[in-house]
Formats: C-alpha cells, sequence, structure tokens
C-alpha cells in the first residue's frame, strides 16, 4: 500500500534536518579545533599571556629562543624586555642577526603611538623573533616564560622613557621603572640557573653635575626629573639584588639615542615631523641665552654597546634565590663623546628635509631637562671595545630616510 504523502513529507524533513544537524555540528567541531590550537587570527597575530598557555606557542617561544646551530661558543638565550621599543627592536634584531636567541616582551603601551610598535613587532618577526605581549609587573607571566626556557641573559629595555612626560604622568615611571624592575629582578634571582642581566639606565642620572665630561666615578645624587630619579633608584636596586642574590647586573647609561625607527616622544623626530607641517618648533636656551647641548648617539653604536656589555657580563652566582657567591656588578656610559647643540641639530635637519623651521627660541622651562650631557666612555671602550662611529649628521640623514619611508605618503602629501 502507498505511503501517504504527509509521511513522504515529514520524512524528507526529518532528513534534511539530521543533514543540517550533522554539518552544524561538523563546523562546530573546527571552529572549536582551530579557536583552541590557533587563538588569533593569522593574519594580525597578537601573542599575549595566555597564549602561553598552549602548545603551538609554546614551541614558538621556545624555537626563537634557541641559537643557531652554527654559532659560535654556543650563543645566548636572551630575553629582552621592551623588545618592540626602539632599542628593543634593534638589539633583538642584532642579537638574532649574529645567531643568538631572543624572545622579546613587551607591553605595547600607549605612550606613543602603538602602531609603530606593533610595526616593529612585524619586523622583529621576520626576523625569527617571537614578542610576547605582557607587562614586567606581571609576575606570573614572567614565570611561565622562564619556565619555558633557560635564559642566559635578560636585556631588560622595558621603561617609561622621557624626561617631561614625568610631570604630567609620574606613577608611571614608579610603575615600570622600580616596580616593574623589582618584579623582574625577583624572577630572575628565583631563577635556576640565573641569567645576567643587562639594563637600561640613562645619562639622566648625571643631573645636574657640572663637570664634564661625565664619568661613571662622578657622583649621581642631584636628579632634575623624577624619570631620572627613578633610573637612579634602579642602579641601586641592581646594588641590591647584586649583593643579597649574587645576581650579575650591568647597568648602561645611555646618552640621548636616535636614529631609524626611533620614539616619536623625543625632539629631533617631532621637530621632523613639525618641520615638515610647517608647524613651529621650540628651541631651548639655558640662562643667559647659553647653548642647550646633548651627546646625541646613533642607534648602531648603542646597539654594538649592548651587545659588548651582554658579551662580557660574567655570570650570576646563585642559583634558586640563593648567593653562592660575589657577581658583577657594572655601570657604563655609553655616548658618542661630543656634544652637539639643540639649535644645531635643527640646522642638520632644515638641510636634510631642505626646510626652513619655524624657529621659537625660549628660555628653557622648569620641566626636568638639564643643560647638558657629554659622556666619557672610556671604562666602556676599555671593557668591551666600545667605540661609536657616526657623528649626529649622518646618523639624521639616516633616520630622515627612514622616516621619509615610513610616514612617506602623509609627508610626501604635507610638503606639497
Ligand atoms: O640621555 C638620556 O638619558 C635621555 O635622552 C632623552 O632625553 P633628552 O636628552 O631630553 O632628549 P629629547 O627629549 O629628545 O631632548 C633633546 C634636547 O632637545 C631639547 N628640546 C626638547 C623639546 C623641545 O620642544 N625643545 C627642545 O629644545 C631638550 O631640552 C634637550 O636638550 C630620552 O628622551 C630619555 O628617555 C633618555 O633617557
Amino acid at each position: 500500500m502507498d505511503k501517504p504523502p504527509l509521511f513522504h513529507n515529514l520524512l524528507r524533513h526529518q532528513i534534511t534536518l539530521v543533514k543540517f544537524v550533522s554539518w552544524a555540528c561538523i563546523f562546530l567541531g573546527l571552529l572549536l579545533f582551530f579557536t583552541l590550537h590557533y587563538p588569533h587570527d593569522s593574519i594580525t597575530p597578537r601573542y599575549s599571556r595566555s597564549d602561553l598557555e598552549y602548545p603551538v606557542y609554546q614551541s614558538e617561544i621556545q624555537r626563537s629562543a634557541r641559537p643557531a646551530p652554527d654559532r659560535r661558543g654556543g650563543g645566548l638565550r636572551v630575553l629582552v624586555t621592551g623588545a618592540a621599543g626602539f632599542v628593543g627592536m634593534h638589539v633583538s634584531t642584532a642579537l638574532r642577526r649574529r645567531g643568538d636567541g631572543v624572545v622579546g616582551l613587551d607591553n605595547f603601551n600607549a605612550y606613543y603611538d602603538p602602531s609603530l610598535k606593533y610595526a616593529r613587532r612585524a619586523l622583529l618577526q621576520r626576523e625569527g623573533v617571537y614578542v610576547v605581549e605582557g607587562d614586567i609587573n606581571d609576575v606570573a607571566l614572567l614565570e611561565k616564560l622562564f619556565g619555558l626556557v633557560q635564559f642566559t641573559h635578560v636585556m631588560h629595555l622595558a621603561a617609561q622613557a622621557g624626561v617631561r612626560y614625568a610631570m604630567k604622568n609620574p606613577a608611571s615611571y614608579v610603575h615600570s621603572n622600580i616596580a616593574g624592575f623589582v618584579s623582574l629582578l625577583e624572577v630572575c634571582k628565583s631563577a635556576n640557573p640565573q641569567p645576567a642581566i643587562v639594563w637600561a639606565s640613562s645619562s639622566s642620572v648625571y643631573g645636574l653635575n657640572t663637570k664634564v665630561p661625565f664619568s661613571e666615578t662622578d657622583q649621581t645624587d642631584q636628579p632634575s626629573s623624577l624619570y631620572a630619579a627613578t633610573k637612579k633608584a634602579g642602579e641601586e636596586i641592581a646594588h641590591t639584588y647584586n649583593h643579597i642574590y649574587g645576581l650579575s647586573l650591568t647597568g648602561l647609561r645611555f646618552f640621548t639615542v636616535y636614529g631609524p625607527w626611533g620614539r616619536p616622544d623625543m625632539a629631533y623626530f617631532f621637530f621632523t615631523k613639525d618641520m615638515l607641517r610647517k608647524k613651529k618648533i621650540n628651541i631651548f636656551e639655558g640662562p643667559n641665552k647659553t647653548t642647550v647641548a646633548r651627546d646625541f648617539t646613533y642607534i648602531d653604536d648603542i646597539v654594538k654597546g649592548c651587545l659588548g656589555a651582554l658579551d662580557t657580563a660574567g655570570n650570576s652566582t646563585g642559583s634558586g634565590g640563593v648567593k653562592k657567591g660575589p657577581a658583577p656588578l657594572r655601570v657604563f656610559n655609553l655616548g658618542n663623546t661630543s656634544p652637539v647643540p639643540v639649535g644645531k641639530l635643527v640646522e642638520i635637519l632644515e638641510n636634510l628635509l631642505n626646510v626652513q623651521g619655524k624657529k621659537v627660541v625660549l628660555p628653557m622651562p622648569a620641566n626636568g631637562d638639564v643643560l647638558f650631557t657629554h659622556a666619557n666612555i672610556s671604562l666602556a671602550r676599555h671593557e668591551f671595545g666600545y667605540d661609536p662611529t657616526t657623528d649626529l649628521e649622518t646618523g639624521l640623514r639616516k633616520f630622515v630616510k627612514w622616516y621619509m619611508e615610513y610616514y612617506q605618503p602623509l609627508d610626501r602629501a604635507s610638503l606639497v
């Protein structure tokens, strides 16, 4: 007997429903699989703390930390904090290119345009350097990283930089340069084996000193900004961790570092931007119309200094939080040894950019800036052959070339 049409319809609907449910299950299953294994989309990867839970990222981090097999002497395994920063990106690249293992850490904060930091990270990614997105105050994250990799060295460059901004946001300096440094040292001191640490201090610790050139043996007890005070505090904190836990610690006093991929908050950078846009620029002068000068130091010279400091750091002696013997505690100036007045910096930029700056000369406000810096670099030269070779004009030419390529569409348009 023939089945009634109603039965056929019901059967057809049921089959369709079963098919639909099956496909939906397959789709959801695949979605779940890819979400668990590849938590971010592959076009704009963003690595973060939670990524460290996924085996796929753990092995990427471990791969990034592994020195090249043909690296002479075995190579270092370096954690670079602030890797998406100006100095951090250049140092990470240089380490990786000579065959060392490098893992980066950066919080990508918005002190200046984070898109520049993400662009630096994209560049690092092409070099084979993995950068974790996270903060140095996040002790659990640091412990996780040290659990994944036995770092031989930490290049600690994460910091709240900038002298003048300290008046606007003092807490950020305490948070990054003091609390953050202590969290990092706490994790380093408990690591087994302990890494050697090289970190960024600053020429600003010389503060109101008047004896030039500045030498590491000079007293540094008159900081003129909160920024400088936090860097000076860092040097004292380094002393403590060296003394109690046997950590090898090297502080590098950087002198106004500039160059391609630089920091937009620094004068040479925003002078370039403002001059191209025909905006006014303020040039500070000292009392009685004295010139203000800086020992501007080119990034490639600084990178050589950082690598030299890492290579000669010497081992930490403790393990698992217990000191076993004395360890190196060092401080070096990394400057250029030839101060240049800010007016001259502007003149060089005018020539390179082929524009006349709208210069406004003002008495230096009470903003934490010092009148001059000038490094004596004989200690770094003696210890690891530090020998800066780039004069300001050569370095700025390279910066301007990069700037015009990086910001080309915007600035070419504004020049018309
Ligand atoms: O060497 C250092 O330790 C420091 O170098 C720079 O600090 P600074 O030398 O003040 O660099 P800029 O902010 O680029 O200023 C350079 C010069 O331009 C002057 N300036 C700045 C801004 C401005 O509008 N006009 C002006 O004449 C400043 O007074 C200073 O003499 C960095 O910003 C700090 O992070 C770093 O630690």
